[in-house]
């Protein structure tokens, strides 16, 4: 896509807690206890609407997470989370992330609509199958099911809840008896402004992208270089034509981890301190747990031998995404870095998502150049540190990507789905 687009950027936050590294905790803005703190959530739901944002996001999974990896191994629940925060903003979207493998689709979706009602139609959910048999085990599993078999549940289990939001709307009992769900009634909720909540997926492997194409009116990816963006954009929006919807149903936002400074140097030693700052097994945890081998096996000073970085054994049994392993393969292997020098590249340039260490001014450079480029409908950005990242992407950033005809003024609908221009459901509610 040459042409210049028209029309805005999509934004959204990952708000991973307080930030995505491991040592956001320790920033002199934060109170430890921040994250249970409903004062620290209204601040981001208020900076993020001061910034028109279209949504703040939660990624999630129904476990404690493992700090090896993981920079907020605990959290609270997202939907109730956002549930507080509706209360106290009114143009924000709020994407929850929930599982389709651990959760019953009766159950969330009165859940879900229940919120989307009481936030005046703003609530997302952000469609996952759950990694990990970390997961599996609190809910009485030696392991989450396979791959497939994950998909196929997550295919059902978006039609029933879609059918039963329907049926809030038309008041006629729903009688699914499928696979793995039966459900013979309807929902006690009524419609939403938004009619029902907007879908939201994330999961890059075939079967991933092939729900988003059939479903998803968002897609949180993980897309190292614009080359990879453009072809993923391209895959899913071809899925959306297939099953007879307009490509621009679906949304891509890939993740982009964020460290912004006023001087490029400032945004680099930003990014050094924090990564200092954290636990020096950090990046290789993440790496190991991302590729599926203990990276702390490999000779720093050799590049990734080829068994690492060879396709799993077995995909259905890979206990991590499959589309942060492809993103991580890829960029490994478009530069061969040895080990050492992969790990500190990913300083700057991400690992499994794209990274972006710079000002704000070169930072609305890059989602001008991938959105012109037809590789995104917008990022689903992530800061290094939420307390004070996020209010440079509301008070610096946007104002920029405003002036350049790229972003809102101000909001011009009051529902998520408005502001992702989203169809309305089919049937119309
Ligand atoms: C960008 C991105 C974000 C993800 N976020 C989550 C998440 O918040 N919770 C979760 O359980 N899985 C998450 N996943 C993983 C998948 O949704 C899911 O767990 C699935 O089993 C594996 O996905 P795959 O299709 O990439 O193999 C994410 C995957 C990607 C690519």
């Amino acid at each position: 896509m040459t042409d210049r687009r028209t029309g805005h950027v999509i934004l959204g936050i990952n708000v991973l807690v307080l930030g995505y590294l491991p040592a956001a905790w320790q920033s002199p803005l934060l109170a430890k206890d921040s994250f249970v703190d409903p004062a620290y959530w209204e601040g981001i739901g208020r900076t993020a609407e001061r910034g028109t944002l279209d949504a703040i996001f939660l990624a999630d999974g129904p476990a404690l997470g493992d700090p090896a990896y993981d920079a907020n191994p605990i959290k609270l629940e997202p939907t109730v989370n956002w549930g507080y925060v509706a209360g106290a903003t009114s143009h924000v979207g709020l994407v929850s992330t929930a599982s389709t493998t651990f959760n019953d689709p009766y159950e969330l979706a009165q859940r879900l609509l229940s919120a989307d009602v009481l936030s005046g139609g703003r609530v997302g959910w952000n469609i996952v199958t759950t990694r990990g048999a970390v997961s599996a085990r609190n809910f009485g599993l030696a392991d989450v099911p396979l791959r497939d078999d994950r998909y196929e549940r997550a295919s059902e289990f978006v039609d029933v809840a879609t059918a039963l939001w329907e049926s809030a709307a038309t008041g006629h009992d729903i009688h699914h008896h499928g696979e793995f769900f039966d459900v013979d009634g309807r929902l006690r909720v009524p419609p939403s402004a938004q009619g029902r909540p907007v879908l939201l997926q994330a999961g890059g492997s075939a079967k991933g992208r092939a729900l988003a194409g059939r479903v998803a009116e968002g897609v949180f990816a993980a897309e190292l270089t614009k080359q990879q963006a453009i072809e993923h954009y391209r895959l899913v929006k071809g899925y959306a034509r297939d099953n007879g919807r307009s490509p621009d149903d679906v949304k891509i936002l890939p993740g982009l981890l964020l460290s912004l400074g006023s001087t490029e140097e400032e945004a680099k030693r930003r990014s050094d301190e924090l990564y200092d700052a954290g636990p020096a097994s950090y990046s290789i945890g993440w790496l190991s747990q991302s590729i599926g081998y203990d990276a702390s096996k490999l000779e720093l000073d050799e590049p990734f031998p080829e068994d690492v970085l060879a396709a799993p054994a077995d995909p259905q049994t890979f206990q991590g995404s499959i589309g942060f392993r492809e993103s991580i393969v890829t960029q490994i292997r478009r530069t061969n870095p040895t080990v050492r020098e992969y790990l500190k590249q990913t300083r700057y340039t991400g690992s499994g998502h794209a990274g972006f260490v710079g000002t704000p001014e070169q930072l609305a450079d890059h989602i001008e150049d991938w959105f012109h480029a037809g590789a995104i409908d917008g990022f689903n950005l992530q800061p290094d540190v939420l307390a004070d990242g996020l209010e440079v992407i509301a008070d610096e950033l946007v104002p920029i990507l405003r002036r350049r005809g790229l972003y809102r003024h101000e909001y011009e609908t009051t529902t998520l789905r408005g502001h992702f221009q989203a169809a309305a459901p089919t049937p119309a509610w």
